[in-house]
């Protein structure tokens, strides 16, 4: 079964038009990743799919659920887990006692377990928890009634490098249980770490959505060359050549053509060294936000997802 189901949908907030026709599915036992820059519409989907606003157009299902059925939904909800972009707690009672009240409502099998990896000081008022904390109390409730499908906004955010790692190692472990897991995130290299596929928004529309390691090979590798004679960039006119860059007898360029038209470019010269490496990933989703000199160009990023350019 599809875990997540959106079709045509869009949410408008008096003229401001959130979402605009999205259209993707996020299958049973996947991590999707929900990316874009701030305010591109990632929370308004998210609270979409929670039932908490009702869609403008379209339409969506959360494991079989129409969203936009309360009964329905509420159904679904017992197997779903659900983290907030900002959870607003009751700052005058203890973690302990936000999480039996939420344990009451929905079941409690595996707090222990999640508490021996995520640590908020159970004994105090929240209102006393840094926001860390607020983050692994809001990460143990999400998890602890063992859901199937987990829909998180931002859910490292505020997490300390160790219980990032903590937090990705275990999102990973859910999935080879079966779990699926849907996330907005704006720290890509989580997202190479973490996610099967990404979709990627931008003012509402959805960019592209694509296996993370199709992404990546789309994006081309960054290529350092070093010669014994300085080259004309004439010589490396080839498909697939942007972002060149060349001092003296070094050239550097991101390469998403083919490996033996660069070999037979560069047969007519004594090289010195030769890197071939994966971009980093933050330059491959850099493509996707923000403006870019392809577009001012007249071409958008829908029009070649995952294609090299520069930027
Ligand atoms: N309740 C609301 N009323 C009016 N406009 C809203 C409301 N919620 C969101 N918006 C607007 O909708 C757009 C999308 O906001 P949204 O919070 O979904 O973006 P986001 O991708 O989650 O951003 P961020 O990464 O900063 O959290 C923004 O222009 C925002 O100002």
């Amino acid at each position: 079964m599809t875990a997540i189901e959106v079709s045509g949908l869009s949410k408008s907030y008096d003229g401001v038009l959130a979402n605009d026709d999205l259209t993707f599915t996020v299958e049973t036992g996947e991590v999707f990743g929900y990316l874009g820059p701030n305010g591109a519409g990632k929370s308004t989907t998210i609270r979409t799919l929670l039932g908490f606003q009702s869609p403008t157009a379209g339409s969506a299902t959360v494991l079989g659920h129409d969203v936009r059925e309360p009964r329905e939904l509420r159904r679904a909800k017992a197997h779903i887990g659900y983290l907030p972009g900002e959870p607003a707690f009751d700052g005058s009672v203890t973690g302990e006692e936000f999480l039996d009240y939420q344990a009451a409502l929905k079941g409690d099998s595996r707090r222990d377990e999640l508490l021996d990896l995520f640590t908020p000081p159970l004994e105090k008022r929240i209102r006393e928890y840094s926001t860390g904390n607020k983050q692994m109390l809001g990460i143990v409730q999400a998890f602890m009634h063992d859901p199937d499908l987990l829909i998180m906004d931002e859910p490292t955010s505020g997490l300390d490098p160790l219980k990032q790692a903590a937090f990705n190692r275990f999102v990973r472990d859910e999935r080879d249980a079966g779990k699926t897991v849907f996330f907005s995130s704006h720290i890509l290299g989580e997202v190479r770490r973490v996610c099967d596929r990404v979709g990627i928004i931008r003012d509402g529309r959805l960019v592209t959505v694509e296996d993370v390691d199709t992404l990546l090979e789309r994006g081309g590798k960054r290529v350092h060359l070093h010669t014994a004679e300085p080259l004309d960039e004439r010589d490396l006119a080839l498909d697939g050549v942007v972002s060149f860059e060349q001092v003296d007898r070094e050239v550097r360029f991101t390469f998403a053509g083919d490996y033996n038209d660069l070999l037979a470019a560069l047969s007519d010269h004594v090289v010195v060294d030769l890197e071939i490496e994966e971009p980093p990933i933050e330059e491959v989703f850099m493509h996707f936000y923000g403006e870019t000199d392809a577009e001012s160009e007249g071409s958008t990023p829908s029009d070649e997802p995952g294609g090299p350019r520069d930027v």
